[in-house]
């Protein structure tokens, strides 16, 4: 490209970069006003507030006053934060004012359009014409979506159409143009190996420069409810999720804020990992929740619930036998729609028999017995629901309770306590008999009712908790209830062979206070289901990562759960790794959803990882072919057998000293469990600098980690080892998915370590695919 047209690039940069500044120095100025005005507003506060209390007419006025005040307050206080938010911007658009440039002409004009593309949009200094775009318009989608030549794009009046003549993108740092590409279909192949070829950060980057066509249909798309990718690995399915919540808040900005918005991520590690995404955008994050934490929240405490690590860890290293057998039917069954079903019919026969009450007491003393309460719940009519009943209940123990405090009250250990009140108490009785003007001179009388109102403080207090408890339902015994569901014999298809065993354990799980995890969500729908429970419809969008590692029962769960919501749902079947997912449906499977409502859109090319690595992980997976590696090259990856554990630990610390030379940062040892880690972490530590990365790690620096696979869903490395690719640890068809997600984490570099027989899943990858080294 000729020199002259790069200085005129850069003549205009430096010209955006100068309105820029000027608008930063402008906003600041005035930031600075309004915040003065804020300080000294909330200093005067009530001075202009007329506060008169002894008229009705007088508290209106006084409340319409203190109102206005708060409204001019929260306006600045608005205004301020929009300020503080445009500055961010602008600080980040003087270092990269734009990315990309294309030239459109429209349909019947003459002239060519120059539109330059960036973070957010800037106008000129007389505030007439668009210096910048922001990426998100509809004007700049055209930038993703085609190639010069013919090109369109919606706007609010209709589609627009006419011809993209050039398609340029740029690279730009400090405000100094660093490189200039003018490109074809693609966006930029050249700054795409530029971006891709760098190093792994402890932090995602932002895509907004290289968005994808096939990319921008996921970011872009507004009509479908559910909108479900599969993508594989590396693909940049979390990357478009991100790009797509910052369009989304932009298109809909009157209406849809980043609250209202909710991320499932895979575990509190990959939350730290991609935290960073939205705000380099100019925008907030969202709400990030585990679905762990999602159910144990909504669950209250009640029981000791399993995480799904746990869960996981424990069939992997349960080693063969009945046992792991009757684990994995449970699992699969729990998560199927058969044992919604399942529960469905048991909440029908609750109707009938079955509802277990816990007593509801005071101290040790029973006031209402749970068999009286079940006595009661089942003389009320059949045809109302089960929730209509507790209501029922629920007044009626309110009553009992009430008039079991009127007893009690009479006690002697009362009005004991009574004597021990705050003054505070004494004065609001007072008060209270002042205002019914029964306490005129000091009359038997009202003392007398003066020492009711005291022991009635006393009993409501040491009663509160109680009818709380009773006003949220909670005497009935739900997990009781649920057990019994272990004690019937069902003579449904679906139901497993190893129904027996499954529900010998599950008894004994609960009796212990623990809820496995399998069990979370069943258990929880019955519980709602009996107690109540309202969706939320504060969420109106949520986004689930990982998405091939949830049930059909977790997404009914979810759909109820918010029932306004828009979702978008991303995953990769080969990178299931819960038991209950593998070979079943999964939040992926299409017909889960109402055709309607319904879009699913696949991605196949792999961006992550060198060519040498994908060619090498998409042979261990069926149907791997279909997957594009990104032109990228790098080593082959090298697959080492070692004899022994010390010479294995030679091997390692030798390839962390050669992956440092290469440059690399972020380097990972991948166990198959956390047990894996745990032994070779001993092994490792007081040889090198190295992190265990457990359940509990919510960030992870550059350098050496180890880290078991489940944790590492979602993240990339630099270079990664396989610590232990041995047939003795990885064989069974369940593990394959494990596998593959462990050497899909590899950026640049990847190498397996095995000892003895090689695992199985290595035999369907050409020997051209890697370097073998016997030791
Ligand atoms: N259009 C793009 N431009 C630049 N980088 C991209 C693009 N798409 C993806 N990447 C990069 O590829 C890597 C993988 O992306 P991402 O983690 O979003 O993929 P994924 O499909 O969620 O992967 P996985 O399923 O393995 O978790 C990231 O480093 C991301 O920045």
């Amino acid at each position: 490209m000729a020199e002259r047209e790069r200085r005129q690039e850069q003549k205009r940069v430096n010209e955006v970069v100068d309105v820029i500044t000027e608008k930063i120095e402008k906003i600041t100025g005035k930031k600075g006003e309004v915040r003065k005005g804020i300080v000294d507003l909330r200093k005067t506060f009530w001075d202009d507030v007329t506060v008169n209390l002894d008229e009705n007419d007088d508290v209106y006025e006084t409340q319409a006053s203190i109102k206005q005040q708060a409204e001019l307050l929260s306006e600045r206080e608005r205004r301020h934060g929009q300020m503080t938010k445009e500055l961010k911007t602008l600080f980040r658009l003087q270092e990269t004012p734009y990315f990309g440039r294309i030239d459109f002409r429209e349909e019947y004009e003459d002239q060519v359009e120059p539109l330059y593309i960036g973070i957010g949009s800037l106008m000129d200094s007389r505030n007439e014409d668009f210096l910048i775009y922001d990426w998100r318009a509809p004007i700049s989608s055209m930038y993703y979506d085609y190639a010069p030549g013919p090109a369109k794009y919606s706007s609010l009046d209709g589609e627009v159409e006419g011809s993209m003549t050039l398609k340029r993108q740029f690279m730009i740092r400090d405000g100094q143009i660093k490189g200039m590409f003018d490109t074809g279909l693609t966006i930029g192949d050249s700054l795409l190996q530029a971006v891709l070829s760098g190093k792994a950060s402890t932090h995602m980057k932002s895509i907004v420069a290289t968005i994808q066509r096939e990319q921008n249909q996921i970011i872009r798309n507004e009509q479908d409810r559910y909108l479900i990718v599969q993508g594989a690995a590396g693909s940049g399915k979390t990357s478009a999720a991100l790009q797509r919540v910052a369009f989304l808040l932009y298109r809909y900005r009157k209406t849809l804020r980043s609250d209202n918005m909710l991320l499932f991520s895979p575990n509190p590690l990959f939350s730290s990992f991609i935290s960073s995404v939205l705000p380099e955008l100019g925008e907030e994050n969202v709400v990030q929740t585990t679905f762990k934490d999602f159910i144990e929240e909504r669950m209250g405490g009640e029981l000791q619930l399993e995480n799904p690590f746990d869960q996981t860890e424990t069939c992997l290293t349960m080693g063969e036998g009945p046992q792991l057998k009757t684990k994995i039917a449970g699992i699969h069954f729990k998560a199927s729609l058969a044992y919604r079903d399942l529960i469905d019919h048991w909440l029908d026969h609750l109707k009938r028999a079955g509802m277990f009450f816990r007593d509801v007491a005071f101290r040790d003393r029973i006031i209402v017995s749970g068999k009286e309460i079940e006595g009661y719940f089942y003389a009320l009519p059949q045809d109302q629901t089960l929730l209509n009943r507790l209501e029922h209940v629920r007044d009626w123990l309110l009553r009992r309770i009430a008039i079991f405090s009127k007893h009690e009250r009479q006690e002697d250990w009362v009005l004991e306590e009574a004597g021990l009140l705050d003054k505070s108490d004494y004065k609001n009785i007072f008060d209270k008999l002042q205002q019914e003007k029964q306490f005129s001179d000091a009359t038997f009388d009202d003392y007398d009712r003066e020492e009711l109102l005291l022991r009635k403080i006393v009993m409501n207090r040491h009663l509160k908790r109680l009818r709380r408890q009773v006003k949220e339902l909670d005497f009935v015994n739900t997990q009781k209830v649920y057990s019994e569901i272990f004690y019937q014999k069902y003579s449904v298809d679906a139901v497993p062979k190893e129904w027996g065993a499954i529900c010998r354990a599950t008894r004994m799980r609960f009796e212990e206070g623990d809820c496995p995890w399998e069990d979370a969500v069943p258990y929880l729908y019955m519980k709602e289901k009996i107690q109540g429970r309202k969706g939320n419809r504060d969420i109106r969008h949520l986004i689930i990562d990982e998405a091939q590692d949830y049930s059909p029962a977790q997404l009914a769960f979810l759909k109820a759960a918010f029932p306004r919501c828009q979702m978008t749902i991303l995953g990769d079947v080969n990178q299931a790794i819960y038991a209950q997912s593998l070979g079943e449906d999964t939040m992926l499977s299409e017909h889960l959803y109402d055709p309607n409502d319904v879009q699913k859109l696949t991605l196949l090319r792999s961006y992550r990882s060198t060519k040498e690595i994908m060619n090498f992980a998409r042979a261990i997976v069926p149907m791997g072919k279909v997957i594009e590696p990104f032109d990228r090259s790098g080593r082959l990856p090298e697959w080492i057998d070692t004899h022994n554990q010390s010479e294995k630990t030679e091997i390692i610390l030798s390839k962390i000293d050669d992956f440092k030379q290469n440059g690399h940062e972020t380097i990972a040892l991948i166990g198959k469990t956390m047990k894996e880690c745990q032994e070779v972490y001993d092994l490792l530590k007081q040889r090198t600098d190295v992190k265990l990365i457990t359940q509990e790690t919510y960030q992870f620096d550059k350098g050496f980690i180890i880290i078991p696979i489940y944790l590492a869903k979602g993240i990339e490395f630099d270079a990664a080892i396989i610590y232990d690719a041995s047939a003795s640890n990885y064989s069974h068809e369940s593990e394959r998915t494990l596998f593959y997600t462990a050497c899909t984490r590899a950026m640049h570099e990847l190498v397996l370590l095995s000892s003895g027989a090689a695992s199985p899943f290595l035999d369907t990858v050409p020997s051209e695919h890697y370097t073998r080294t016997q030791l």
